[in-house]
């Protein structure tokens, strides 16, 4: 397997990128753990700061791959349920080697097997049936596989590496990147559980702080990192001979390939391994250009994609309310919350300054509010969630932050307090759908409310309507009959 087309592919796209910007690369210090590619929607909020209903944008929130996933593993503890097809692209279509429907199938080492179901795992999740035979074949073959957040992929690269690796060689067999500090812990968590049946397998980590002496040799059989470290590890202080890794993992893949230095990282460690170590990407999303880039760096890969779910509208009943400013978008929540029964609800704001004020004025009318938003820790942000999903708090203000992902079953009624625009004050029909895609979950019905405040903002929904062909009613909240009408 040609490890030189990576870095062929590496030099073409970052000429690419640099004549045509296409890529909007951000380096961002793999410490901190609050990484890539950021969106930031601060410009929606100085958009909003024109119209005139949100002072201070530059306070508002920026969304973060990197936190988003781990914000998403922190406080997730289930699979995903995802009932679509898995596209397989297979090298060699006449291969049995894949779907299997349980883990005996796999002929996992019996002290794997007895880590799959300590975990509690049952059957392998779609990824895992389609991925793991391909990844466990011999000869070992490499593989691109993008399924969407929670589908199982880390547990399923665990299992391949700790099905690879020969307990009896003490010397690191199997690379593992991520993209930072906090989510190389994450998935080394889950070796270590993977692997609590199979003590002679070993586990380091690569990352800061953890400083070996000079001239050590790991005995090690996984290294676990992120990519800086874990290239000092294998070039500067030869810890790790790379020419003796049989598996090479890039988690995260869409985060890593996006970010700039932890790319030229990969890359360098890449080229340093043997021309037959397996390479697998792992991804939740990919988009075009990385999804194009990972396929002309990866030789010869199987591919798999698990198409993500799509959020429909369809149970979600959307109205929006006309105010003229942000007292009066309060006094119509108000009279809302006095006209119907909320069990929970999750209201979305802009900017960080009027979510503050918000949750302010919802507790002083003595409701149990949460409040969640950009600047808080990943960790913070999972306790504020766990204690919503709890049911400890019955609405949650927030912004942007929480608009993915987030499935609290009880919420019945979503709210845009400020209707969502992208950084050129355009309608952000995809931000809109994740929002209101949390209420209305697996069937139930849900309520989507839209404060409007401005000609802009009715311009704004107006073209929301039109781009997801559904009307959204008027709603009088004078009017405590009309209210009633609209509980679910
Ligand atoms: N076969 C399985 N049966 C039951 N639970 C599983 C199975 N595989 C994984 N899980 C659990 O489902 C959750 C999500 O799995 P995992 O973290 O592997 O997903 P992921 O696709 O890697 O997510 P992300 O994209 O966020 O990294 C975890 O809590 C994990 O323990």
């Amino acid at each position: 397997m040609a490890t030189d087309s990576w870095a062929q592919a590496v030099d073409e796209q970052e000429a690419a990128a640099e004549s045509i910007g296409n890529l909007q690369i951000k380096e961002k210090p793999e410490a901190n753990g609050t990484a890539a590619n950021a969106t930031d929607s601060s410009s929606a909020a100085a958009k909003s700061e024109a119209e005139g209903d949100n002072k201070g944008a530059d306070d508002d929130d920026k969304e973060d791959k990197a936190a988003q996933s781990l914000l998403n593993k922190l406080i997730r503890n289930n699979l995903v349920n995802n009932t679509n097809q898995v596209e397989v692209l297979q090298k060699d279509p006449n291969s049995p080697l894949y779907s299997v429907k349980s883990f005996e199938e796999l002929r996992l080492k019996p002290q794997l097997l007895q880590g799959v179901y300590g975990m509690g795992f049952n059957r392998p999740s779609k990824i895992q049936e389609t991925a793991l035979p391909m990844m466990l074949a011999e000869p070992p073959q490499n593989l691109i596989a993008q399924s969407q957040s929670g589908t199982g992929k880390t547990a399923a690269f665990v299992l391949a590496m700790l099905s690879h690796v020969d307990p009896n060689n003490k010397y690191p067999q199997c690379l593992c990147v991520s993209p930072t500090y906090e989510l190389a812990l994450q998935t080394g968590k889950v070796i270590e559980q993977m692997g609590k049946h199979y003590p002679e397998v070993k586990l380091v980590y690569a990352i800061r702080g953890n400083k070996l002496q000079r001239g050590v040799k790991l005995q090690e059989q996984i290294v676990i990192g992120t990519p800086g470290t874990m290239l000092d590890w294998c070039s500067k202080f030869k810890f790790i001979d790379p020419k003796k890794i049989k598996v090479f993992v890039l988690d995260e893949a869409d985060v890593m390939i996006a970010t700039q230095g932890h790319q030229d990282q990969s890359i360098r460690i890449q080229r340093m391994l043997p021309k037959n170590c397996q390479m697998l990407l792992f991804s939740a999303t990919f988009e075009e250009t990385v999804w194009n880039f990972a396929q002309r760096i990866v030789p010869d890969p199987n591919i798999i994609k698990l198409k993500r779910e799509e959020e429909t509208l369809d149970t979600i009943k959307q109205y929006y309310v006309l105010c003229n400013c942000k007292e009066e978008k309060f006094q119509a929540l108000c009279n809302i919350y006095g006209a119907i029964t909320i069990a929970q609800a999750m209201i979305f704001c802009h900017t960080r300054k009027t979510a503050g004020w918000l949750a302010g004025e919802l507790s002083r009318e003595g409701h149990q509010v949460a409040l969640l938003s950009g600047e808080m820790q990943v960790e913070q942000r999972a306790a504020v969630i766990e204690r919503f999903r709890d049911g400890k708090e019955k609405v949650l203000v927030t912004t942007n932050v929480c608009a993915r992902g987030i499935d609290v079953e009880q919420v019945s009624v979503v709210i845009n307090f400020d209707l969502p625009v992208d950084k050129d004050g355009n309608p952000d029909n995809e931000t809109y759908l994740h929002r209101i895609g949390r209420t209305g979950r697996f069937g139930k019905r849900g309520l989507a409310i839209n404060m409007v405040d401005s000609k802009m903002s009715m311009n704004i929904l107006n073209r929301i309507q039109e781009h997801f062909n559904k009307k959204i009613e008027k709603l009088d909240t004078d009017d405590l009959d009309e209210i009633e009408k609209i509980a679910c």
